[in-house]
This record gives structure tokens, C-alpha cells and sequence, in this order.
């Protein structure tokens, strides 16, 4: 028998601790969903406050303005007839919990504290929050006196529950505990939960989405049932990006999909879904069935006074199910075309600044900075040309425009909020420059091209003058002191001019209508981890859209812009090999990047991987490459000098870690020291101890011992 729900699920771009906003997207999602006939909606983990609050959670008034804002919605008689569930944080018995609130016509019918918290990565949950550790059981909640005024209720159920409605049972579990071997939808559907509920804040990395899709496929092709996946969207104040795909499953089929990347505000994704077909699907496994009976857990069940489904004597053929789809997924290349630019996008309107400044310098890692901005311009263009009415009010804002001006290429957005700059020195050389005039044309952006020359001199000139020794690079007869101090000089300066053109170009060309501009950075994931950029230059803008993706990722991405945004330019970065040009050219001699660092980029790629996702230290590291690396043909010792020389590095420049410009969040190897790759920065680089148990393995591999190596 065919019974069919209409549900909603949300993706909303919160905005840590702005109650205000972050209301109204709540309460449009709300309206949205019943314009679409749904009857149930879910937003995303913690939206009342945002998820990204942080050590906020701390404070009481983080929890007080989250009551308020639920009493709204509690007084808002026009939501009634959606069964609600949404997410704050909740004090019960002076613990703090990470908890769904459901609603109902203005009462809560329950609160879901979360049971198993988020604490890897870049998550922190237990640092403020409790886990319910109660499993199928509730307690009584005393409600705020200015709640229980709105709702009559005094008390109301806390804990692990499911909730009945009229016609079918719900059960919720919150995202961490998708993730986990025992997650609470395999008891909650054993127990006769239709209908799993799960809101999320979970950020973006590349290819992530696959793996929570698999997840939610292998429970609903398990356990039968319906899944509710819903996400919070965009920055919230921080450096990860959360990427929406709220979904709908049914007994392992995906029946819709909102976007991962998308700069609107609200997205509610509607689909029509069959009780009957989850009724069948579990009656028909006569396994789950022994299983379902034998069960021990039992959960406590409160009532919904709601109906799912319309209430028919008859059956409706009006009413439409949502077919089964197939997702179809971003490649990683695409991944990074989009997900830094909406990050990008959000960050820059909500800085209330009026654009982006990037110094371009004809290589690929700035080049690739420039093509994600160039992502975001098209992205913000086409929302205006489908006439967004939040983003065209961004634009506008940000462009010092009327309101009649709608952008109609992403040039034109470009021309207006994004500067470039070629910053040439002697070292520089005609190829880089005409590289950087050429990309900065083909993507619209206000390019000025200056030589810093004097500015160079003048400082070196100052030391001289202060200490009567004139720096010599090592071409010339100088020290590998001085040759590095008069490169670094020239990025640093870079830098500093970055930020005075960034703070004037708009004043320059616009008087007191230019707003100032972000200025952004563009070290690598790989140049991070090996040290090889300046302190002070590279890690210190304002904000990196690349910082943790790896060069073989960002060559990846150029191609794919290449054909795919129409670029041609860019063949021309891919092609060059890439050089810092601080030296003065000599025959015979070109500065190259793996050259200097004495290692390649595909080389840092996997260590990087092996250092922080696989956990190794560097011999455990040496151990693992000798199995990977005897197959190229390389002994162990060469193995062992690699990954010694990686480590010296590494270490000795970890301090650079503690500066590095905010970046957005790409990659589970990010060394990113502030929030997601904890250690410390003073490190003895000899690594006495460990590289001595490296040494002693490849003696006795060249004495061809039987060795084990303990990995
Ligand atoms: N243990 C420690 N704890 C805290 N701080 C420490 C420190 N050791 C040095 N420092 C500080 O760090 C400074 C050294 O770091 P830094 O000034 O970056 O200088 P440094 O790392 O010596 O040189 C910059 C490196 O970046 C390379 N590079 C390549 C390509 C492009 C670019 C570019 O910029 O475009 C740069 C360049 O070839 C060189 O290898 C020291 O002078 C000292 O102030
Ligand atoms: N001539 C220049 N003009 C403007 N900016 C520059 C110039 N040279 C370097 N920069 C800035 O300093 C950053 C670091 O330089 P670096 O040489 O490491 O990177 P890149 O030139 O972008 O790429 P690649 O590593 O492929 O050469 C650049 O990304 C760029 O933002
Ligand atoms: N907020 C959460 O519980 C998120 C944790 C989960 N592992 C994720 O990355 O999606």
C-alpha cells in the first residue's frame, strides 16, 4: 500500500552568532518547506547560533539568544502545521548539550541531545559539550520560564526518543553518529523508526561527499528506512567551508540532492517519499525481521500530533513520488573551481570590504588564486542573472552601485572588485610578466604593473648605509645569508605594497566610495610543509584559497579551467617550470623551485600524506616508502636521505606554521597549525634518536640482514 510523505531538508549559509540572520534563514527554509507541501522539516546541526561558534559555546548568552530565537519561532503561528526540528545548545543539569530541538504548533514535542560528539580534525565538540550518554532513555527538561509562558508546557521529554507521529515513527540521529560503527539508526530502525532524521555541520574536503553518501546508501540499503541528511552551507566565520548536499534516501536510492556549492542563502530540497515502499522493503528481508524482533532496544517513544501524509480516504493520484537519481558528483578539479570561491564569496560580503587584492606573479600558484576568483565572479554572476535578490543586494553593496546595476560577465564583476599586480624586480623576466597581463585580461581583473626596483634598493641601500656592508647574491661572490636575505627582502616588500595598494586602489580610482580590498595569499599546501616561502611574505595576507591543496592537485585544476572556463591563457602556466625569480638570471643557471627545496612537489605530496593521514613519524615514514619506493628502483638509503631531508626541513620551518595565513580547508593533510595539525614549533631538526633508527635499518638492509622493521 503506497503512502506517500512530502519531506524537507535544508541547507542554510549560518553565520556563527548571528541570531538575527541566521533567524531569518531558518524561518524563510520553514516557509519554503510548507509552500512545497512537506510536513517535516530538518535544518542543519547547532543553526540557531551556527555551527562555528567555538569557544562562544561557552557563554551563556550563546545558549540565552538561541532560546530566544527558538521562542519566535515557537510564537509564529504561520509555521504551525510543519513538524520543525532544529538544533541548539541546551544546559541540562549544568551540562552543556549539542541538541535538537523538535516543534510542533508552537510546543516542543522533544529535545535530542547528541550522543557521540564530532572530535577529530577540525572539530573540538567535547571541548563544549557533553555527550548523552544514555542511550533509548529521556529525562524531564524544565523549560525556561519564558518558554514554558509560550508553549503551556513546564517540563517537556530530554534524551533518546523516537518520535510518533500519526502515521509513521522518526527517528534522529546527528552527524558524527552516521559516522561511527554503532550509529543510533540501526537500533532506531530496529525498534520501527521510519524515518531517520540526521542535521550536520560538516565542512567540505576534497571528495568528501562520496564518503557520507556511501555511509547513508549502506544504512538505508541495511536497515531500510528513509534518511534525512541535512547540512549547514558556506563560511560561518572560519576556515572550512560547509557544503551543503542535503539529501533525501530511500531503502539505499538517492531521491534528491540539493548543491554542494552554491551561493545562495537558503536551499530547501523537497522530495515525495513512500512509507509503503519502506514497510515492504523491510517486511520483504526476512533477516532484518528475526533481527527486528529479537531486539533489546527498546526506545521511549513521544507523540506527534501530526499526520506526515495528507489525510485521504482515497488514494491521491495528485500526489507524485520523487523518482530515484543518481548523484552526479564533482570531480576534484571542479571541487576547487567551486568550493574556495563560494568560501571566498561569503567571506568577502560578510567583511562588508570591496574586493580582493593579488599580487601575480606568472606562476601557477597565483595563477590559481586569480582562476578561483575568477570562479567566484561567474558564480555571483549567474545568481544575478537569475535575479538572487540577497546576491544582487551583496553586489551592489560591494560595487558602490544602484539598484538598477546587474553584472552581466564576470569581467565586469571582476573590473570592479578585483585588483592583480605584477610586481617586478630585475629578476623578474618578460615571460612571467606578459604570463600575469595576459591572465589578468582574459579574467577582467584591474591590473597595474609596477617595478619595485627602488623600493628594493632603497632598503638595501638603508643597511648599507647602517652597517657599511653591501649584501651580495651568491651569483655575485655572496654568502648563502645574503642571497637568501635579498630575496626574502623583495617578497616581504611585496607584501607591504600589497597591503598599501589593497587599502588605496579604490580610494584612487573611485574617492571615498573605493572601499578597501582583502589582500590574498597563494603559498601551496606542499610549500607549507617544506617551508619554502617567506615569513612575513606569503603568510600573510588576509586570506589563501589554496593553502591546503597540493601542487598536483592545483595543476589539476588549471587544466580543468583551461577547458572549462574557457581560459587559454592558462596553458601557458602549465607549461612553465615553476621559479621564485629573487635571483639574478646567470648563465647556465635557472632558479627552480624543486631544485632549491631538493625534493618535488610529487614527492612533498606524499609525504605530506603519510605525515598527517597515515600518522607517520619519520620512521615509520622510512619504513612505509621502502615497500613503495625499492619498486622505482631506489636503494634504502637514498629512501632514508629523502625522507631525512624532508624532516629537516620540515622541522626547521614548522615555525612558519604559527604565521600562515588563513586558508581555506581543502585537504586532510593540511598542516595548518592554528586549528587542524596541532604541534609544536620549536622542534631539534637532527631528530637524533629517530634518524639513527633509520640509519641502523639500512646498514643492516645493505648487509642484507634478515631484519624486521617494525613500521
Ligand atoms: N625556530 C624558529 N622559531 C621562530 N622563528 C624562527 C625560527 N627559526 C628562524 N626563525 C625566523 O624565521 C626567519 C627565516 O624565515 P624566512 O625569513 O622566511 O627565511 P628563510 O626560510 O631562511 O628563507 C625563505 C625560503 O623561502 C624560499 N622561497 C622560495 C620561493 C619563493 C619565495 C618567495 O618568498 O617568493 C621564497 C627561499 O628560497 C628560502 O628557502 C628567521 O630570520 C627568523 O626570524
Ligand atoms: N613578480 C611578482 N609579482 C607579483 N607577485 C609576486 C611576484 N613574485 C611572487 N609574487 C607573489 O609571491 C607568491 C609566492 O611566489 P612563488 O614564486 O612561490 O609562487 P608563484 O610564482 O605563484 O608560483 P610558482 O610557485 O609556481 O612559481 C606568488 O604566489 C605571488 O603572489
Ligand atoms: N558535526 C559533525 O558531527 C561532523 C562530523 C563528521 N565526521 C563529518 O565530517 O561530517
Amino acid at each position: 500500500m503506497v503512502h506517500y510523505v512530502t519531506v524537507a531538508t535544508c541547507a542554510l549559509n549560518q553565520w556563527a552568532l548571528d541570531f538575527q540572520g541566521n533567524y531569518e534563514r531558518i524561518r524563510e527554509s520553514i516557509v519554503q518547506a510548507k509552500e512545497g507541501g512537506a510536513r517535516l522539516r530538518i535544518g542543519p546541526e547547532l543553526e540557531i547560533p551556527g555551527y562555528g561558534c567555538q569557544d562562544h559555546f561557552l557563554e551563556s548568552d550563546t545558549t540565552l539568544h538561541s532560546w530566544e530565537v527558538l521562542a519566535r519561532l515557537l510564537q509564529d503561528r504561520s509555521l504551525d502545521g510543519v513538524l520543525i526540528d532544529t538544533g541548539m545548545p541546551v544546559l541540562h543539569r549544568n551540562c552543556r548539550y549539542n541538541c535538537r530541538v523538535v516543534i510542533l504548533d508552537g510546543k516542543i514535542v522533544l529535545i535530542r541531545p547528541k550522543m557521540h560528539l564530532a572530535n577529530d580534525g577540525n572539530y573540538r565538540e567535547l571541548r563544549w559539550f557533553a555527550g548523552w550518554a544514555r542511550p533509548a532513555s529521556v529525562e524531564d527538561f524544565v523549560l525556561p520560564r519564558f518558554i514554558a509562558d509560550i508553549t503551556g508546557q513546564r517540563e517537556v521529554p530530554f534524551g533518546d526518543a523516537l518520535i510518533n507521529t500519526e502515521d509513521s515513527c522518526i527517528g534522529i540521529e546527528l552527524c558524527e553518529e552516521l559516522f561511527t560503527p554503532q550509529s543510533p539508526h540501526i537500533a532506531m530502525s530496529l525498534d520501527g523508526a521510519e524515518i531517520i532524521l540526521n542535521s550536520s555541520g560538516s565542512h567540505h574536503e576534497l571528495r568528501k561527499l562520496r564518503r557520507r553518501i556511501e555511509l547513508i546508501r549502506e544504512a538505508t540499503l541495511k536497515c531500510g528506512g528513509i534518511y534525512l541528511y541535512a547540512n549547514q552551507k558556506g563560511c560561518d566565520g572560519d576556515r572550512v567551508y560547509y557544503d551543503g548536499s542535503a539529501m533525501v534516501l530511500a531503502n539505499g536510492e538517492i531521491l534528491a540532492m540539493g548543491q554542494q556549492f552554491s551561493i545562495g542563502d537558503v536551499e530547501v530540497t523537497l522530495a515525495t517519499v513512500d512509507l509503503g515502499g519502506v514497510r515492504a522493503f523491510r517486511a520483504g528481508m526476512s533477516s532484518r525481521s528475526m533481527q527486528a524482533s529479537r531486539s533489546e532496544m527498546s526506545y521511549p517513544r513521544v507523540m506527534a500530533a501530526i499526520s506526515l501524509s495528507a489525510q485521504q480516504a482515497h488514494f491521491d493520484f495528485s500526489v507524485h513520488p520523487t523518482r530515484p537519481m543518481t548523484a552526479s558528483l564533482h570531480s576534484p578539479a571542479e571541487e576547487i573551481s567551486l568550493g574556495p570561491a563560494c568560501w571566498l564569496w561569503d567571506y568577502l560580503r560578510r567583511s562588508s570590504l570591496g574586493g580582493f587584492f593579488l599580487p601575480l606573479s606568472g606562476g601557477i600558484d597565483s595563477c590559481a588564486t586569480a582562476v578561483i576568483v575568477h570562479s567566484m565572479c561567474r558564480l555571483v554572476v549567474e545568481a544575478c542573472q537569475r535575479g538572487d535578490s540577497q546576491v544582487l543586494a551583496d553586489v551592489r553593496r560591494m560595487c558602490g552601485e544602484d539598484s538598477e546595476y546587474v553584472p552581466e560577465r564576470a569581467q565586469d564583476l571582476a573590473a570592479r572588485i578585483f585588483c592583480t599586480s605584477y610586481m617586478g624586480t630585475a629578476n623578474s623576466t618578460s615571460e612571467t610578466r606578459a604570463r600575469a597581463r595576459n591572465l589578468a585580461a582574459a579574467i577582467g581583473s584591474h591590473h597595474i604593473d609596477v617595478d619595485m626596483d627602488t623600493v628594493v634598493s632603497a632598503i638595501v641601500g638603508l643597511f648599507a648605509f647602517v652597517t657599511g656592508q653591501t649584501p651580495r647574491y651568491a651569483v655575485h661572490g655572496g654568502t648563502s645569508a645574503e642571497n637568501l636575505a635579498l630575496q626574502n627582502i623583495q617578497a616581504r616588500l611585496r607584501m607591504l605594497l600589497s597591503y598599501l595598494f589593497a587599502a588605496l586602489v579604490p580610494w584612487a580610482m573611485r574617492g571615498s566610495s573605493g572601499k578597501s580590498l582583502l589582500v590574498l595569499g597563494s603559498a601551496n599546501v606542499d610549500e607549507a610543509l617544506r617551508g619554502y616561502f617567506t615569513k612575513y611574505d606569503c603568510s600573510s595576507a588576509d586570506l589563501n584559497p589554496i593553502g591546503s591543496i597540493s601542487k598536483a592537485d592545483l595543476r589539476g585544476f588549471i587544466e580543468y579551467a583551461r577547458d572549462h572556463m574557457q581560459l587559454e591563457v592558462l596553458g601557458g602556466f602549465l607549461d612553465a617550470v615553476p621559479s621564485a625569480e629573487l635571483v639574478p638570471f646567470s648563465p647556465g643557471y635557472v632558479q627552480s623551485d624543486e631544485d632549491e627545496m631538493g625534493m618535488t612537489y610529487n614527492e612533498l605530496g606524499v609525504y605530506g600524506r603519510l605525515r598527517k593521514i597515515k600518522k607517520c613519524g619519520p620512521y615509520s615514514m622510512f619504513a612505509q616508502l621502502l615497500h613503495v619506493w625499492s619498486q622505482a628502483q631506489l636503494t634504502p638509503r637514498q629512501i632514508a636521505d629523502k625522507v631525512k631531508r624532508f624532516f629537516f626541513y620540515y622541522a626547521v620551518n614548522r615555525h612558519k606554521m604559527t604565521t600562515l595565513t588563513p586558508a581555506y580547508h581543502a585537504e586532510a593533510y593540511s598542516p595548518d597549525d592554528n586549528r587542524f595539525d596541532l604541534r609544536q614549533f620549536l622542534y631539534n631538526a637532527r631528530w637524533t634518536w629517530q634518524f639513527r633508527q633509520i640509519d641502523d635499518a639500512v646498514t643492516r638492509l645493505e648487509k642484507k640482514d634478515n631484519i624486521v622493521i617494525e613500521e
